[in-house]
């Protein structure tokens, strides 16, 4: 296995457009290994088309992609079935296949990637997987439609567990849950995150998921990543978006219950002391992340 020292995932100079135009322009982010990077932005300002690009299912303009120490932008074919099992993605809306039950939707990716797995331990790993996710055992017989939003969102995840990856990423998993499911959720992600091993890429416009489990946070805005720290080192700058983000009403309605809970994800105070205050690279006060 490749070594994938400090950075699992390298961005520089991402260049995304269709046709005039321009979703990204000199974007760079460098996401940590075994940390929970949240990823927000307004909408549309290209936070799946980030992660599309990064998962090879968006063809860049320009830049580099560096995925688990290879090069995404000029990979081969044999190279892609290598490293596309070694990340799990839960798409927004949670992408199953709705004719096939919840174990047959884990099994999907254990058929394309191990073909050689008799059915017998293909579906065992799979009703683990389920459980894994929190499901009970019986949901892996399900299908989709028989289950609710938040079931769903975990048999997704199962879904993306099932290749062991060491990258997860996920496209708002909480949106459309309710509070206490969206909670449920998140710690089911962090848990995840610390008995796995995993490096998540999250994006969310959820502010109770920024605080609660994220250790840092990258800003989508004009085209590339603004800032990329803890949300302390994010509220230090004077950027508008971002103060009107974390300072609005809901920022400190999230601020406020995650004190209540008194939840602090271990990486998120790492990340400060390791890093003397600043997340990745440097910024400065404008809230410019150092390329
Ligand atoms: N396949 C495509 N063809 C043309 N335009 C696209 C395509 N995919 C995305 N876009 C455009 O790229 C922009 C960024 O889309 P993207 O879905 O990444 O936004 P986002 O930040 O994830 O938004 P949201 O928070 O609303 O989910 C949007 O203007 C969208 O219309």
């Amino acid at each position: 296995m490749t070594d994938t020292g400090e950075y699992p995932i390298e961005v520089k100079g991402l260049r995304n457009a269709f046709g005039e135009h321009v979703i990204h322009d000199n974007l760079s982010l460098k996401v940590r290994k075994g940390e929970i990077l949240g990823v927000v932005g307004g909408s549309g300002t290209g936070k799946s088309v980030l992660m599309r690009a990064i998962i090879g299912l968006q063809k860049p303009s320009a830049g580099e992609i560096t995925v688990l120490g290879r090069d995404m932008m000029a990979r081969e074919e044999d190279d892609d079935i290598d490293i596309r099992s070694r990340w799990g993605v839960l798409f927004q809306g949670g992408a199953l296949f709705s004719t096939l039950t919840v174990g047959e939707n884990v099994e999907v990716p254990l058929k394309q990637f191990y073909p050689e797995i008799s059915d017998h331990l293909r579906g065992e790993i799979a009703r683990f997987k389920v459980k894994l996710s929190g499901l009970p055992e019986e949901a892996a017989y399900k299908y989709p439609s028989e289950l609710s939003g938040g079931m769903r969102k975990r048999a997704g995840l199962a879904r993306a567990l099932a290749l062991d990856p060491e990258l997860l990423f996920l496209d708002e998993p909480t949106a459309g849950l309710d509070p206490i499911s969206a909670a449920a959720f998140d710690s089911l992600t962090r848990e995840l995150k610390e008995t796995l091993g995993l490096t998540i890429f999250l994006i969310t416009h959820d502010l109770d998921t920024l605080y609660a489990i994220c250790d840092r946070v990258a800003v989508l805005a004009d085209k590339e990543v603004i800032a990329c720290g803890t949300i302390p080192e994010l509220l230090a700058l004077d950027h508008p978006w971002i103060q009107e983000y974390f300072n609005g009403p809901r920022g400190r309605a999230a601020l406020a219950a995650k004190d209540d809970l008194a939840v602090q994800p271990e990486h998120a105070k790492d990340a400060s002391v390791e890093n003397g205050g600043v997340g990745q690279g440097t910024m400065d006060k404008s809230g410019k992340a150092g390329k």
